[in-house]
């Protein structure tokens, strides 16, 4: 790896660069849904008026995925600031080798096939049920559903995660239907295809950063044993759920089995192949692991499974997770946290669980391993539901950061406040205030040190989603409201652009707005690396400011 040239213009600050991921707070485009603008934010106000303030853009193309209709997400959004290039990503790549035939063309795919089809066994497929094109997609679902049918697989099986937090909060029963419809059509005598098993994305299996594995265990019990309250179809367990606790979440909704003659329809046994299809790695990485590991000491899963267990994507391009994979990642390399290690720049990451993969992990190309001169700082989260506690550990993240500026240590310093994603995805408004007031305070405070250290601040985020907490319409962006009047709650991301913004209390760089063209986040790597004193690697997206 070559190091980066240094700057004929500008040598660099006395103090360190500090990066501020505000995850998930975008610009709203209706006063009304936006609580980043409804929440007070004193810091925020104050760095648009008078510090360099861009819009970037933070979803669809400009960060690799499919379409511009595509919200952003934290896998995409770390890995674009991170890289300093837009990849394309997941969800662009798996629509691709499906469109191509590429995927079914496979060694792993062809393995899986043969499996079910020479064992007569089941072929499972366990991910996120829904189209949100974050995590999952169902389009994939039903196009490899169609080719092993094709290929003579006679069973197969779905788990399906209920979703909720990337699509509509109650809109299950849509995708349900949706299933439903396909699923008669194939099942047309020659073959047994059904949903088995599931539950809500937040109550089982995928849970991240080993935050929560009692999720997880839920999970492995309604798809490997079978334990779960039982019910005749997906639809009746989501109605009843909902019936007996109003007001519940998609996403928070409890294990559910599906039985047939008084017995399951398809728990995971020995002999059978199994495939996780969501294609985001961070909270795939643990049901993973409970299906690969020899020994798991995080729950008691009973002996390993004997099965062929496949993930849709590689999930961790370090750890070589999971062993099979039917798409191959998107091959992000040189990312700026690479440069600057070969460079000799020390480096400090820090956040809480929640999103400690992201400013590491998900930063560094989806790669869970260090370069040299990384130290990377990770607060344990609470495991409560995050609106009873909005403010997370905002001020954590903020001592330590504040503590890593004031050592003089590190040159670059990169932070992620969960808050305004977190809390954004309950859906609770009263929170999502509380949460953003939580971020601004940490920027002022960060503010504050930099101004004592000669040091700069460069702040944006990964993606939108506290900005736009009601559903508007995709034209006129006004509120859409239910038979009451009352507006649509919306606890998923959002499209809008992010502000990025560089606060150079010293003046020392002389930071000025460059002439960027389409800037997205992409362009924050090569900011950082300018205003570090260094000349950004030519093919990286340009710098959103010139110095010197
Ligand atoms: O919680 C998550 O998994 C996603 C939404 O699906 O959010 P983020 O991309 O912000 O991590
Ligand atoms: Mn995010
Ligand atoms: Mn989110």
């Amino acid at each position: 790896m070559e190091e980066l040239k240094k700057s004929t213009v500008f040598e660099g600050p006395e103090g360190p660069v500090v990066l501020v991921i505000m995850d998930g707070v975008g610009i709203g485009k209706n006063p009304e849904s936006d609580y980043v603008k409804i929440a007070s934010t004193p810091n925020l106000d104050w760095l648009r008026e008078n510090a360099v303030y861009t819009e970037v853009k933070a979803h669809g193309k400009a960060v690799g995925l499919p379409d511009d209709g595509d919200m952003g997400n934290s896998e995409v959004g770390h890995n674009a600031i991170g890289c300093g290039r837009v990849f394309s990503q997941g969800a662009a790549l798996v629509g691709d080798a499906i469109k191509s035939g590429s995927m079914f063309d496979g060694a792993v795919w062809k393995e899986l096939v043969a499996n079910a089809v020479e064992k007569d066994s089941a072929l499972h497929f366990i991910g996120l049920f829904s189209d949100g094109n974050v995590h999952s997609n169902l389009n994939h679902l039903e196009a490899m559903l169609k080719k092993a049918k094709e290929e003579g697989v006679k069973k197969a099986r779905i788990h399906a995660l209920i979703d909720g937090r990337d699509v509509p909060p109650t809109s299950a029963l849509e995708y349900v239907d949706r299933f439903d419809a396909f699923l008669a059509e194939v099942n047309d005598g020659t073959v047994d295809y059904c949903i088995a098993s599931g539950g809500g994305r937040m109550n089982i299996t995928m849970d991240r950063y080993d935050a929560d594995w009692s999720m997880v265990e839920r999970g492995w019990n309604a798809h490997l044993k079978a334990e779960g309250r039982t019910f005749a179809s997906m639809r009746e367990a989501i109605e009843t759920f909902r019936a007996e606790k109003p007001g519940i979440l998609d996403q928070d909704l409890p294990a559910f089995v599906i039985e047939r003659d008084g017995a399951p329809v398809g728990p995971i046994i020995d002999g059978d192949s199994v495939i996780f299809f969501n294609f985001r790695g961070d909270r795939s990485l643990e049901i993973t692991k409970a299906f690969e590991a020899d020994e798991l000491t995080e729950f008691d899963r009973g002996p390993k499974p004997d099965v062929i267990y496949a993930g849709m994507m590689q999930y961790d391009g370090d750890l070589d997770v999971p062993k099979k994979y039917l798409v191959s990642p998107p091959a992000i390399d040189r990312t700026m946290s690479e440069y600057l290690s070969a460079s000799g720049v020390k480096q400090f990451a820090v956040s809480e669980t929640q999103k400690y993969g992201h400013v590491t992990y998900f930063f560094n190309g989806n790669n869970s391993g260090k370069f040299e001169t990384e130290t990377w700082k990770e607060i344990p989260s609470d495991v409560c539901p995050f609106e009873d506690a909005p403010r997370m550990k905002a001020d954590e993240i903020t001592e330590e950061v504040v503590a890593a500026i004031k050592s003089g240590e590190y040159k670059f310093i990169r932070l992620n406040y969960p808050n305004g994603d977190m809390v954004g995805h309950t859906g609770v408004v009263s929170a999502v205030r509380v949460a953003v007031e939580a971020v601004d305070e940490g920027v002022g405070k960060i503010m504050e040190a930099l101004k004592e250290a000669n040091g700069i601040m460069v702040c944006s985020a990964d993606h939108g989603n506290s900005d736009d907490m009601c559903e508007l319409d995709k034209k006129t962006f006004e509120l859409k409201l239910d038979d009451e009047g009352k507006c649509k709650p919306k606890t998923a991301h959002s499209l809008n652009p992010v502000p990025a913004i560089v606060f150079d209390p010293s003046g020392v760089s002389n930071a000025r707005k460059a002439d960027v063209e389409d800037a997205g986040i992409a362009n924050l790597a090569a900011t950082c690396i300018t205003l570090l004193g260094y000349e950004p690697p030519a093919d990286y997206t340009p710098s959103l400011v010139t110095v010197g």
